[in-house]
């Protein structure tokens, strides 16, 4: 077995739960990484399911900068979305593709540490690496670790992660390479051109000229963060096309390669 090969840690956004396609051929995918003993950890978002279950419920959402403000009554919904309907949606197309798999949240074997991000974002969490037993067990049976961005705090507080975040901690916890695909090609220009190389600097004036914004100025900071710690390169790629990951195990850049 190439225990040497780092593990993948690979970040799903949450347009991926709305296309059942889309799930199945990613899966037949990291089903066919793990066949060549490429270990892999799978992380999800749902903000879409989020929305969804919101709005169902006849709830109000804010985001502040692309993180969702979490008020207590909202966090039933949200866990409910994010550690039931998102995760087991991902494992019904993990045991589908024959991959054996392991649902589980940020919450689980003391994966990690998780407190409250701030004050202003309701229960909203902050997660850094703690104990990698867990996954790394699971790894070691050759299962497939699907885990939601849903923690708990020490005094006991369900909290909500934005995923792009959880996968930063578990990457660092891990020493992974992590990969993180939504549902564009990657970070795009001012006139929608895939950009295939991004540095501090260019994140930083992109950033400020509104660019980057939302969702995607979390993701491009969180990739920023770990390339940085891992003093090595972050990609930001697409779902859509999931065999270009085979590409990037063999070393290749596919969408947007953040660097440290
Ligand atoms: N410069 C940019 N390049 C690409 N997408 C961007 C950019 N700025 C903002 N976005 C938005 O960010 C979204 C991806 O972030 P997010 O919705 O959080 O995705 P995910 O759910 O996959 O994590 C894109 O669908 C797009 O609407
Ligand atoms: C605090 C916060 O913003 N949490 C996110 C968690 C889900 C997520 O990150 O989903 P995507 O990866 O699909 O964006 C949310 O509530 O939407």
């Amino acid at each position: 077995m190439s225990n040497n090969k780092p593990v993948i840690v690979l970040k799903v956004g949450g347009a991926l739960l709305q296309s059942a396609s889309g799930m199945a051929e990613l899966m037949s995918v990291v089903a066919e990484m793990m066949s060549q003993k490429q270990k892999v950890i799978f992380v999800h978002g749902g903000g879409c399911l989020v929305d969804e279950q919101l709005t169902a419920n006849g709830k109000e959402t804010i985001k502040l900068d692309g993180l969702r403000v979490t008020p207590a009554d909202q966090i039933p919904i949200v866990v409910g979305a994010l550690a039931g309907t998102a995760n087991k949606l991902l494992q019904a197309a993990a045991i589908e593709a024959g991959i054996v798999s392991v649902g589980m949240s940020l919450a689980d074997g003391n994966t990690v540490h998780a407190s409250i991000k701030n004050e202003n974002l309701g229960l909203v969490g902050e997660v850094s690496p703690n104990d990698p037993s867990y996954l790394n067990y699971l790894l070691s049976q050759g299962w497939l670790p699907i885990c939601s961005s849903i923690a708990v705090s020490s005094q006991g507080e369900m909290l909500n992660v934005n995923a792009d975040q959880a996968a930063t901690a578990l990457a660092k916890l891990v020493e992974g390479q992590l990969v993180l695909l939504s549902d564009v090609p990657g970070v795009l220009d001012g006139n929608k051109e895939l950009i295939t190389e991004l540095n501090q600097q260019q994140i930083s004036d992109l950033v400020q000229q509104g660019v980057i914004e939302k969702g995607m100025k979390v993701k491009v900071e969180a990739a920023l963060e770990v390339a940085q710690w891992m003093g090595k390169p972050v990609q930001v790629a697409s779902w859509k096309q999931p065999q270009q990951l085979i590409a990037l195990t063999n070393g290749q850049s596919v969408g947007t390669q953040i660097k440290p």
